[in-house]
C-alpha cells in the first residue's frame, strides 16, 4: 500500500451516513442495528480525519443517503439536513449524490435549490435540466461524473410526469406486489424491482455516452458515482438500479472508466469487471458500530488509484484497466 511517489490528488468517500436525531433501530429485515444519532459523529470524525491529512482531500464524494427518511416522519427533515451540512462546513469541498432517503424528505425542486445540488456549481450545469447529473475535472486527465439514478423512479417524481408513469409501469410488469417496496421475488436479480430503487432515463444514458466519448478522445480517467450499484457481483442484487445492464454496458464500451463507487447496500461491496472497471459499494455510516467508521481517502496516482479505508472500509488498490503498471504486475 506505500507509495513513494506523491499522489496527484486524493479524494475522500463516504455514504449512507442517514442522520436523524432519534434512537437507535434496525433495518427493515430486523438484521441490522441503524446508528441514526451517532452517524453524525462518524461523520464529525471522518472529516477532522480528511482535515489532517499529510495530502488533504480535494474534495469529498458524499454518495447519498445524507439524512434518514425517519425526519419527515418527525417534520425534522430541514433540521437534520441542517445538522449534516454544518459539518461540511468544516471539509474540504463535497459533491453529493442523491439516494432514496433524499427523496424521501425533500421533493426534487427542493433538492435542486438546496445545497446538496452540488451540480449548481459546475460551469456545464445547464446541458440537461431533467435530471441531476455532471461531470467535473479536479486535475488534468482526471474526471468524475456523478449519476442520478432516480431519475426514473416513483420516488422524487411527480405523479402526473412521464418519468413517473413510465417507472410506475416498469414496476409492475416486474413487481405484482400491492407495496411495491415489497420485493417481487426472494433471491436473484428481479428482486430489484422495488421502489426504494430507481433507474436511469435514456436521456441520461445519451448524456453520459457523450461524456464518456469526449473523456475516451481526451484519454482521460474517469471515476463515475451513483447512489445505486450497477453491477450485480458488487452488491447484493436488491440494491441494483433497474436498467443496471444498460449503464455496465456503456461503462465497458468506454476505455476511460475506471472506477464507478456507489452506496446504498450498507454492508458494501467490490467487484473488478471483465473491463477492469473497479466496482466498489461502501459500506453504509447509518450500520456501522460507534467504535468503528466507514470512509475512505482514496490517492490517485499516474497508472493505479489506492483506497485508505477506515473502520469496515478495506484498502484496496485500483489499478487501471490496461495501464502499464498493470501489464508489469503493480
Ligand atoms: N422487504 C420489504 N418489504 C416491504 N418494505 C420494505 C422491504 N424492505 C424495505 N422496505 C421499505 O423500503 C424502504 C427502504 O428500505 P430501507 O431498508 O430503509 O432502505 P435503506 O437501506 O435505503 O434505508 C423503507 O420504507 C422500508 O420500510
Amino acid at each position: 500500500m506505500e507509495d513513494c511517489e506523491p499522489p496527484l490528488f486524493a479524494f475522500g468517500i463516504i455514504a449512507d451516513v442517514q442522520y436523524a436525531d432519534i434512537d437507535d433501530g434496525l433495518n427493515f429485515k430486523q438484521t441490522r442495528k441503524r446508528y441514526y444519532r451517532n452517524s453524525l459523529k462518524l461523520l464529525q470524525k471522518a472529516i477532522d480525519s480528511w482535515n489532517v491529512e499529510n495530502v488533504k482531500p480535494n474534495f469529498i464524494l458524499q454518495l447519498g443517503d445524507i439524512v434518514d427518511g425517519f425526519n419527515k416522519k418527525y417534520d425534522a427533515s430541514q433540521r437534520a439536513l441542517d445538522t449534516v451540512l454544518r459539518e461540511f462546513n468544516h471539509s474540504p469541498a463535497v459533491h453529493h449524490v442523491w439516494g432514496n432517503h433524499e427523496f424521501y424528505n425533500f421533493t426534487r425542486g427542493a433538492l435542486l435549490s438546496s445545497v446538496l445540488n452540488s451540480k449548481s456549481n459546475q460551469q456545464r450545469s445547464s446541458d440537461n435540466d431533467d435530471f441531476y447529473a455532471y461531470h467535473f475535472s479536479p486535475a488534468p486527465n482526471f474526471r468524475f461524473v456523478v449519476l442520478d439514478a432516480y431519475d426514473l423512479s416513483i420516488i422524487g417524481r411527480e405523479e402526473s410526469s412521464d418519468k413517473y408513469q413510465q417507472s410506475l409501469k416498469l414496476l409492475k410488469d416486474h413487481n405484482s406486489n400491492e407495496d411495491l417496496n415489497h420485493p417481487p421475488v426472494f433471491s436473484g436479480l428481479e428482486q430489484r424491482f422495488v421502489k426504494f430503487n430507481g433507474g436511469f432515463s435514456q436521456d441520461q444514458l445519451q448524456w453520459l455516452d457523450h461524456v464518456l466519448s469526449k473523456a475516451d478522445e481526451m484519454q482521460e480517467k474517469v471515476t463515475v458515482a451513483s447512489h445505486l450499484p450497477v453491477h450485480p457481483l458488487s452488491t447484493d442484487p436488491i440494491c441494483l438500479a433497474w436498467n443496471y445492464s444498460e449503464v455496465l454496458s456503456l461503462l465497458q464500451a468506454h476505455r476511460s472508466v475506471i472506477c464507478f463507487i456507489a452506496g446504498h447496500d450498507h454492508d458494501g461491496g467490490y467487484h473488478r469487471d471483465d473491463s477492469g472497471i473497479h466496482h466498489l459499494t461502501l459500506e453504509g455510516v447509518i450500520e456501522t458500530p460507534p467504535q468503528s467508521n466507514a470512509f475512505g481517502t482514496v490517492y490517485v496516482y499516474e497508472e493505479r488509484m489506492v483506497l485508505k479505508g477506515n473502520g469496515r472500509m478495506a484498502d484496496r488498490v485500483l489499478p487501471y484497466p490496461r495501464s502499464l503498471a498493470e501489464q508489469c504486475s503493480i
